[in-house]
């Protein structure tokens, strides 16, 4: 495509060199250009593509968007525009023939269970016969083809390149987990989202919101900026910070996860059997979830699909039998009559949950293993330390990805929040699940917590083979 149609609708404030140019890529990262490719340079959070410009240039740029001034003694067509993430949208979208205006859009955002409302959804329409597609922490889903995902959401380029196959295998409604840094990062510009859900929010990121009320205003903006006025919001009213975001949207079509769509849990032994009620009456569901938390990421599945105008007979059909994605609340073994489950809790109030939910199994013992991220934020070790020495009768601490930091330090920081109960502090992973299982006796629940799905452990920018799943089975079957 010519550089020139690439710019219909952008803003263009100065252009410099041949207009007619033939573009063959649009990237915002110098090491991805290759010859033909258009650089777009952007500000980012540590970084400025600015800097980077010559260097794009000698890998082959074709010609760059830029935000600063034409520079004539760079040798390729420039293009001066006053905001080039939007503009970087708009090319996008250009170059791509508009993939967003030709799907549904459902955004799905709150600190816990965007990707188990987002999974849910996805075989939910899957089994209504609906093409679906999926972009979150997990996998991308793009209809033809599934591949694992680098971030929860994406930047922009590779964002709407997953949109454009999309619509290429013939997708209708595509479900994205949106993460607040790309809410704040605007990664999701140009878009309009048919369905915004909201699931809840609580302590997160403060290494890069400055505080709560600025992490909450980053999600808000879902529904403030990128919310179709003939869209819908689903709101889990039953969130504090949910109940504040619904009083604050008007004029939108909302539906009230906790009030209007409410379930009880009739059981939860082989899976959460639930009364689920919402306006058209009530339905029995036997779903494959762990976990009482579940019941409100199928509640908010469940309010989308009504938004997008199928029944609640629908709606029910399509959620019986629902399951979570990998590595949430997952029953992965069973070792001399006690049951280990492996999650993704990485919050103090995703623990809790977890723990809450597998002392309502009743477990003779309910014995909790888990460790935090490092460089990331570091307030929520304490907490988490506290949480699980209130919940649990014992506990493994150990390694989560502990990245550039000191584990023993990121321990440390987790036990100022430990009191009164038993502990073990294993910094190897491998090594803490081996003493952990070799513990349980009958009636035993063990809790692995904090990296779920996750097939690596990150220590000191290596990402190393590991799964929490996968190391259970193996010690499970070596201890019997
Ligand atoms: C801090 C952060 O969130 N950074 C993310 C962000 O980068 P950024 O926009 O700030 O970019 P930057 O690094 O400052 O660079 C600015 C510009 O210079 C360009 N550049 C930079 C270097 C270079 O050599 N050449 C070059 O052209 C960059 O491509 C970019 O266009 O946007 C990029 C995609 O557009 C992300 O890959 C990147 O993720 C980093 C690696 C990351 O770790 N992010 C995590 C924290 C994250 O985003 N997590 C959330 C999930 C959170 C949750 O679970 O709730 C996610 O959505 O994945
Ligand atoms: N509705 C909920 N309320 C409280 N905790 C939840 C809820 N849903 C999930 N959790 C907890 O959060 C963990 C992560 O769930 P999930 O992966 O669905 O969330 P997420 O928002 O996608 O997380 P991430 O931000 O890491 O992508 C689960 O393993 C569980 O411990
Ligand atoms: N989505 C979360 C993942 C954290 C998972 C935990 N295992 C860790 O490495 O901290 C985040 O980006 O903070
Ligand atoms: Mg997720």
């Amino acid at each position: 495509m010519r550089l020139e149609e690439l710019l219909s609708g952008v803003e263009v404030a100065g252009l410099l060199g041949d207009p007619a140019v033939e573009i063959t890529a649009v990237v915002d990262n110098s090491r991805r250009v290759r010859p033909g490719a258009l650089f777009v340079a952007r500000p980012g959070t540590r970084e400025d593509g600015h800097r980077y410009l010559r260097q794009a240039v000698t890998s082959g740029a074709a010609a760059v968007v830029r935000m600063d001034r034409l520079d004539p003694d760079l040798p390729v067509p420039q293009v001066l525009v006053k905001d080039s993430v939007s503009s970087l949208a708009r090319i996008l979208s250009n170059f791509y023939g508009a993939p967003e205006k030709r799907l549904r859009l459902i955004g799905v955002t709150g600190t816990n269970g965007k990707s188990s409302v987002t999974w849910m959804l996805r075989e939910a329409l899957l089994r209504l016969g609906r093409p679906a597609g999926l972009i979150g922490t997990l996998l991308y889903d793009t209809g033809g083809r599934v591949e694992r995902a680098q971030e929860t959401t994406p930047g922009l380029p590779r964002l709407y390149a997953l949109l454009a196959e999309m619509v290429r295998s013939g997708v209708s409604v595509a479900v994205l987990e949106v993460s607040s840094h790309a809410l704040d990062q605007r990664r999701v510009t140009g878009l309009s989202f048919e369905g915004g859900v909201f699931t809840n929010l609580s302590r997160d990121h403060l290494d890069y919101h400055p505080h709560l009320e600025a992490y909450f205003q980053a999600k808000r903006r879902l529904f403030g900026e990128h919310l179709s006025p003939e869209g819908f919001a689903v709101v889990n009213v039953a969130d504090p910070w949910g109940r504040r975001l619904a009083e604050e949207l008007s004029g939108l079509r909302i539906f009230r996860v906790g009030e209007a769509f409410q379930a009880e849990i009739l059981s939860r032994d082989q899976g959460l059997v639930l009364r689920v009620r919402e306006p058209e009456g009530e339905f029995e569901l036997q779903t494959r979830l762990f976990g009482d938390f579940q019941q409100e990421n199928l509640l908010c599945a469940w309010a989308v699909l009504r938004g997008l105008g199928f029944s609640a007979r629908e709606a029910a059909e399509a959620l019986t039998e629902a399951k979570a994605p990998p590595g949430r609340l997952e029953p992965v073994a069973e070792a001399r009559g006690a049951r280990i489950f492996v999650d993704y809790a990485h919050t103090p109030e995703a623990l809790a949950a977890a723990l809450k939910s597998l002392r309502a199994l009743a477990p003779r013992r309910l014995l909790c293993l888990f460790g935090c991220g490092g460089n990331r934020d570091r307030g929520k070790r304490p907490l988490m330390g506290q949480v699980a020495s209130a919940l649990a009768d014992a506990l493994y601490l150990t390694s989560d990805n502990p990245r550039f930091e000191d584990p023993q330090t990121i321990v440390r920081e987790i036990l100022r929040g430990v009191n009164g109960t038993r502990v073990r502090v294993i910094l190897d992973r491998r090594q803490a699940l081996r003493e952990a299982i070799a513990e349980l006796t009958a009636g035993d629940i063990l809790l692995v917590a904090g990296k779920g799905h996750e097939d690596y452990q990150e220590i000191a920018g290596r990402r190393l083979p590991f799964s929490d799943a996968e190391e259970v089975k193996r010690i499970v079957g070596e201890l019997s």
